[in-house]
């Protein structure tokens, strides 16, 4: 019997590497296939990463999807081209595996976000904007104490411009409203190669419960990476390391 989804405060099993139909992978990047790093360009393509997705990608028929807060062109940086299908900053872009896009089109308010984001870090230092078009990131990982002004100034304009406050590690985001994980990992899910697959989402923050929540509806689960907390996974796994070793077993279990 798999283990209940729900309010976990117990150790997570960890999950299970052969399945008995078709499964459907679903990726987070940071702190899931990479480690989080001082700054987002820290990460860097690495060959183990590039070859398990690879893999994956072979032994699954195509049903694995990085599934990322980041944009499309940067899960291609990271994942060295090896992630044909995916989704970027939490949904609002998703490229399926023949090459055609899907992107919200970005509230002009985003623009609004960057800006005052922006006078935020000149007077914070350490603290960097990231403007992803659709959305607008304030990271503080390296300036810490502005974290509560941080989120006051976010919070602030996540009332004035309509935009989505998406907290996550040291970082907060005001993204265009319509979209989440769980969105695209269902629209996936509707479509070939992924359509009647078993759906299994990992992913370590807050913005991957969406897709938890919607691999579970569709019949599958959830892998939560890193500590425990109140979460709708079901597995869960210790660290990026823990995370490589199962999918390579994955792959093996398949082969
Ligand atoms: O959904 P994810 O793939 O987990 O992406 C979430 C955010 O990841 C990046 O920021 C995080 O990772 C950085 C590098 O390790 C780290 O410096 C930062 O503190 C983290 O928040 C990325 O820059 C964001 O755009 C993603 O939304």
């Amino acid at each position: 019997m798999p283990p209940s989804a729900g309010t976990l405060t117990r150790t997570l099993p960890p999950p299970p590497v052969a399945f008995d139909g078709p499964l459907a992978l679903f990726l987070d990047m940071d702190g899931v296939l990479a480690a989080l790093a001082p700054t987002p360009e820290a990460v860097v393509a690495e060959p183990r990463r590039t070859a398990v997705l690879e893999a994956l990608d072979r032994t699954l028929g195509g049903r694995m999807a990085i599934i990322s807060g980041r944009t499309i062109a940067e899960i291609d940086r990271i994942a060295g081209g090896a992630a044909r299908s995916a989704s970027g900053v939490h949904g609002l872009e998703r490229r399926r595996r023949d090459g055609s896009l899907d992107r919200a089109e970005a509230s002009p308010r985003v623009a609004d976000a960057v800006a005052a984001f922006r006078d935020f870090a000149a007077a914070h230092s350490g603290v960097i904007v990231e403007d992803k078009g659709v959305s607008a990131g304030l990271h503080y990982r390296q300036a810490p104490e502005a974290g509560t002004q941080a989120r006051a100034l976010a919070e602030g304009l996540a009332t004035d411009t309509g935009l989505v406050l998406q907290p996550g590690h040291m970082v907060l985001e005001l993204k265009t409203p319509g979209a989440d994980k769980g969105r695209a990992l269902s629209a996936f899910m509707a479509e070939t190669p992924f359509a009647g697959a078993l759906p299994v989402m990992a992913g370590d923050d807050l913005t991957d419960e969406a897709g938890f929540s919607a691999a579970e509806a569709l019949g599958g689960f959830g892998v939560l990476v890193g500590p425990g907390r109140e979460t709708a996974a079901r597995y869960g796994l210790p660290d990026v390391p823990a995370v490589l070793d199962w999918l390579e077993a994955v792959v093996e279990a398949r082969a």
